[in-house]
């Protein structure tokens, strides 16, 4: 694992961006696996930005493939997944909507849409760069703490805990569904690249017990251990709980470029 502890959001932003338009630009065709949730927004934001002035690579040849979803909102809601990503990110890179994928129900019911979902994943040849954030239980994607560091897409329960911290979204806490579908940590595993970012002092702890804990079902971000790929792009405040944090910053300044990231 590579932990870049950067000093503000907008450094985290604009490196996360680089990674995604690198990798565009080596392979127009690229399968881009987005997280949503406040954290990728400015890299979101950014990657608009350069596309819009012209600077980015082109995106029409990319399919993307979202992270999670909420079970039991209307087709068409603004705080689905499907939605947001669309509106925070999709759709300002001009990508046609047929080649942004996300779990769903569908027709044929939640009970096969996991596994509808991961042979999806699988004939589109897989995730080559999977951009995640961190809940502030150490949750990644939807994978609660306890949930299996094997497992794959499947409708999951929400804590409460995750509940509230996304009610924000919502009118109310009873406005937030309570299940979802969500790719399992075993499914994101098989991603070739995994690209945490994680801002403000909020996700401190859990960066620290996903970057230097153990490997956990308690902790379902520290899976990102056993990936053989994994970039944790961090600001100075979720970087504070680290006690490695002097020694990933030396490495970070000492990176030959052709390491790339
Ligand atoms: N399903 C999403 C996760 O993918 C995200 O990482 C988490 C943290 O969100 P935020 O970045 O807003 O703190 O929220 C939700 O639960």
């Amino acid at each position: 694992m590579e932990v870049v502890p950067l000093t503000t959001a907008g450094e985290v932003a604009a490196l996360a961006a680089d990674v995604v338009e690198a990798l565009v630009r080596r392979r127009p065709a690229a399968v881009l696996g987005l997280a949503t949730g406040s954290s990728p927004l400015p890299a979101y934001q950014e990657l608009t930005r350069r596309h819009r002035a012209g600077a980015g690579p082109s995106y029409d040849e990319v399919t993307c493939l979202n992270l999670d979803e909420y079970v039991g909102l209307p087709p068409g809601h603004e705080q689905s997944y499907r939605a947001t990503i669309a509106r925070e990110l999709t759709d300002g890179l001009g990508i046609d909507p047929a080649r942004v994928h996300g779990p769903d129900p569908g027709e044929d019911g939640l009970a096969t849409a996991g596994e509808r979902y991961e042979e999806l994943i699988l004939k589109v040849g897989g995730v080559d760069v999977q951009l995640l954030g961190i809940g502030s239980d150490g949750h990644l994607a939807f994978n609660e703490p306890g949930s299996s560091l094997a497992s794959r897409t499947r409708m999951k329960t929400l804590t409460a805990r995750t509940r509230a911290d996304n009610a924000r979204f919502f009118g109310s806490l009873d406005e937030v569904p309570r299940h979802v579908l969500t790719q399992g940590l075993g499914t994101i595993l098989r991603a070739r690249h995994l690209l945490l970012v994680a801002t403000g002092a909020g996700k401190a702890a859990a960066v620290a017990a996903a970057v230097e804990g153990p490997v956990s079902a308690s902790c379902p971000g520290s899976v990102l251990q056993l990936h053989p790929h994994a970039t944790v792009l961090l600001d100075e405040a979720a970087a504070s709980g680290l006690e490695r944090g002097s020694y990933y910053r030396e490495v970070y300044a000492g990176k030959p470029a052709w390491q790339g990231l």
